[in-house]
């Protein structure tokens, strides 16, 4: 009874709308339910269309990876899988879509809450506002980069599932108010009829439900490959845009952060924020004009003025909730990275004995991460307080003014009071359904108002991602460019040669910002004219630091040289210049094409990947094949390097192992060296990618690579390898000096005659120590034969 009574307004009302709209707009939901349900047909039948096409291609691509790459020991291993054999390219960006979408991204106005240090001290915030905006359309232009394009479709056809919804819901509500008629007006037949229908609306109403929510997933992930793709063609490329973010920038901190869950995080709020806006904002115009129906234009006049102190206010005590989310990001990725570190390097901790170091480290960052998302939490206590109060309590207080207007002042009425007042109808009545349809009205715009609050809510936080997925967007586009962050080059006049290191007057000036040195491919040798080798300097106001001053030299085909030199000196430095890692600061570099040299690096690094594709590393198996290489070479290859017996211990070619913890680190380094006579380019660097080796191995590798005539430039510190090179780069680290010499000279020769020395003096002492200890032995034998003065026998046994 008491529910009942409850509920007698809500009926009421529906009784009210029914017969308020009887002429134009009686409950005929069956052709609303027909049109739906064609829709729904039709969209259905084209969704399971695509999936039956995305279930064949899967079923194709299991098929041909099986019949590639699938071994027996692959089985075994099961987890490592292992890099799949694909003929479609790897790029989807072209280098004009690059330099076109350049221009959107210039670094952003407002300080990265993600970097340690942004220059861009701006005093823009960030949240909703004019930043924000030019940033989403720049962003726009990678997700939906034309109009006839996928995303468009799922767009189109999410609209049309929104407004369906809304449309349902009208539907509804009147078939609602028919019901209860019927009901009221004892009514069977009626009844019986209009519960029928109302089960044939229940399948399309419950279907586009489920299908708005379908498709709000499917544009995100639609966006979200979009973009990560685009990030990952903008990463991933022959500039090493990927080197260049982790080691010579620091504005795009844990970029894996970025790439993997800022993107995702951005592209589900931007999905969703088009579903919980556009129909709120649908749901305002429709109801706001049906309200003016009602409460004239006078309480319209109230209302709007009610929705602008609303959303003033609102703005006001509106937390940075935007900040707040690209801060908790970035703590977020500072946790991750902590845990990264830990298993990357879990030999070497567990070596050390530093869990608890570490566990300390881990309980660091994740505090930080929970103090921060706890503040959060305690500033939306007092926030949602407030959104309550407005749009609960204020609204409905303003609402049920409004509504009391055509009461107390009927003269200022909706059309619909004084039509039914002077049509004659029972005043009481007028005045029931006014009020009750108007309360009505004025509870959905609530509810659409406070979805519409919350949506802003949303949109701060939504702008916290775009600034971090923007800001990524913006640095990968400029390093790809060659463009640095750094501090102001000085100019000529104020110091072009002020010290930026202590104590050497000499030493330039070095800024990222101010790169001027010019490299050449091409070229048959390794030249350097007057090039400075300076360590990278992101952030740091002293600019970079001059290793090496003024490096001339010139390495022809056949010149094999040795660069050596104490720790820190810049040796592997100099091979970054070379590869392009690094920064020409100044003077010319030249340098063969890519094809003709390769390196070796000081860690061996072993790919994800089966046993034959860390020999061709970074070929894949079809490159191989393309080439026209076989596995009999592979396996000649592996007998130089003598790891002959890998293929056998290992289960064959196709294995697929975590490979670095399966070889030792000599087996580690000789894999490495079988990459060099794999690829057989005219120049190698090899930078102390043998230490692990033992000595006479070593030697038949350096020979097999002269042999197959690749010039060698070694980076090491070790005289046995003097050896197998013709020239010598000493680099002495006293204020950038070095030295060029040929081996063989008289320098270099008393360089190995020194050594010599020194090995013959350490052997000369060797003699002299036998020769000692032989002495001391004597002497206790000739006093254990003397015997003891007081007679007593001593046994020579048990003393030694
Ligand atoms: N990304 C970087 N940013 C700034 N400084 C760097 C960077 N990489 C290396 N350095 C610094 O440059 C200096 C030279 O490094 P490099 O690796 O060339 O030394 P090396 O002579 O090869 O030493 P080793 O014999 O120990 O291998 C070191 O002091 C190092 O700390």
């Amino acid at each position: 009874m008491v529910a009942h009574s409850k509920d007698l307004p809500q009926q009421i009302s529906s009784v009210l709308d029914a017969v308020h709209t009887k002429k134009s707009t009686r409950a005929r939901p069956l052709p609303a339910v027909a049109l739906v349900s064609f829709i729904a047909v039709v969209i259905g039948r084209y969704l399971s269309n695509k999936q039956a096409k995305a279930k064949k291609a899967a079923a194709a691509s299991k098929v041909s990876t099986e019949g590639t790459s699938s071994s027996s020991s692959n089985v075994k291993e099961g987890k490592i899988v292992a890099p799949k054999k694909t003929s479609k390219p790897i790029k989807h960006t072209t280098p004009e879509t690059f330099a076109r979408n350049r221009k959107y991204f210039p670094p952003s106005k407002v300080a990265s809450a993600g970097s340690s240090a942004s220059s861009v001290k701006s005093s823009v915030k960030v949240g909703v506002n004019k930043e924000f905006f030019r940033q989403i359309e720049s962003i726009f232009k990678i997700l939906i980069p034309k109009l006839h394009c996928k995303e468009t479709m799922i767009l189109i056809l999410h609209t049309t599932f929104l407004v369906l919804r809304t449309y349902l819901s009208v539907v509804v509500a009147r078939l609602d108010g028919a019901i209860v008629k019927n009901l009221i007006a004892g009514n069977g037949k009626g009844f019986i009829r209009g519960l029928g229908y109302w089960f044939a609306i229940a399948l399309p109403a419950t279907y586009t439900n489920s299908m708005i929510r379908y498709l709000q997933s499917k544009l995100s992930i639609a966006f979200r490959t979009r973009l990560t793709r685009y990030v990952h063609d903008l990463y991933l490329n022959d500039q090493v845009t990927y080197y260049r973010a982790l080691n010579l920038d620091d504005r795009i901190e844990g970029v894996d952060q970025y790439i993997t869950t800022d993107v995702a995080k951005f592209c589900d709020s931007l999905a969703g924020l088009y579903s919980n806006l556009g129909k709120p904002i649908l749901d305002t115009i429709i109801f706001n004009y049906q309200l003016m129906r009602s409460i004239g234009v006078s309480g319209m006049g109230g209302l709007f003025v009610s929705y602008i102190v609303t959303a003033f206010l609102l703005r006001m005590v509106t937390p940075a909730f935007g900040k707040l989310a690209a801060v908790e990001a970035k703590l977020e990725g500072d946790f991750r990275s902590a845990h990264t570190r830990l298993i990357t390097n879990a030999e070497e901790v567990a070596f050390y004995n530093g869990a608890e170091l570490e566990h300390s480290i881990l309980t660091r960052t994740y505090k930080r991460l929970i103090r921060h998302i706890n503040s959060i939490y305690k500033i939306r206590i007092a926030y949602n307080m407030f959104e309550d109060f407005i749009i609960k309590y204020c609204w409905s207080a303003v609402g049920l003014t409004l509504c009391a207007l055509p009461v107390f002042f009927p003269a200022l009425g909706g059309v619909d009071s004084v039509k039914d007042i002077a049509s004659g109808d029972k005043v009481v009545g007028a005045r029931t359904k006014g009020f009750i349809t108007s309360k009505r009205l004025m509870m959905s715009l609530a509810d659409a108002g406070g979805r519409m609050m919350y949506s802003y809510k949303e949109m701060s936080e939504l702008a916290g991602s775009t600034l971090r997925v923007y800001n990524l967007i913006s640095v990968l586009h400029q390093l790809q460019a060659g463009e640095f962050e750094g501090p102001a080059p000085k100019t000529a006049g104020a110091g072009s040669s002020t010290s930026s290191q202590d104590g050497d007057a000499e030493a330039e000036f070095y800024s990222m910002a101010d790169i001027r040195g010019i490299m050449n491919y091409g070229y048959e040798g390794i030249k350097f004219v007057g090039v400075p080798i300076v360590t990278p300097s992101p952030g740091n106001a002293n600019g970079g630091e001059e290793l090496v001053r003024n490096l001339n030299v010139d390495v022809k085909p056949g010149d094999h040289m040795l660069v050596t030199g104490p720790n820190g000196v810049g040796k592997t430095g100099f091979a970054r210049l070379v590869s392009g890692l690094w920064p020409v600061f100044r003077g010319e570099v030249s340098r063969p094409s890519p094809k003709d040299i390769f390196y070796i690096p000081q860690r061996a690094y072993l790919s994800i990947g089966s046993l034959r594709d860390q020999v061709i590393y970074p070929h894949s198996h079809a490159d191989m094949i393309k080439a026209g290489r076989t596995e009999e070479e592979l396996m000649t290859i592996l007998k130089h390097v003598h790891l002959a017996y890998i293929p056998d211990r290992e289960g064959g070619w196709d294995t697929v192992k975590e490979w670095k913890d399966v070889f030792s680190g000599g087996e580690k380094q000789r894999m490495n060296m079988a990459r060099l006579f794999y690829h057989k380019p005219k120049f190698a660097i090899l930078d102390e990618c043998t230490s692990a080796v033992s000595s006479d191995v070593e030697g038949l590798m350096y020979n097999h690579a002269k042999d197959e005539g690749i010039t060698l430039i070694t980076i090491s510190h070790r005289p046995a390898l003097f050896k197998y090179h013709l020239h010598l780069l000493k680099l002495t680290g006293d204020h950038g000096h070095w030295e060029f010499s040929t081996i063989g000279t008289a320098e270099e020769r008393q360089s190995v005659e020194n050594e010599i020395k020194s090995l013959q003096a350490k052997l000369d002492e060797v003699e002299d120590l036998k020769t000692r200890h032989a002495e001391i032995q004597k002497e206790l034998e000739v006093g254990l034969n003397a015997g003891p003065q007081d007679g007593t026998k001593v046994q020579k046994r048990g003393l030694f």
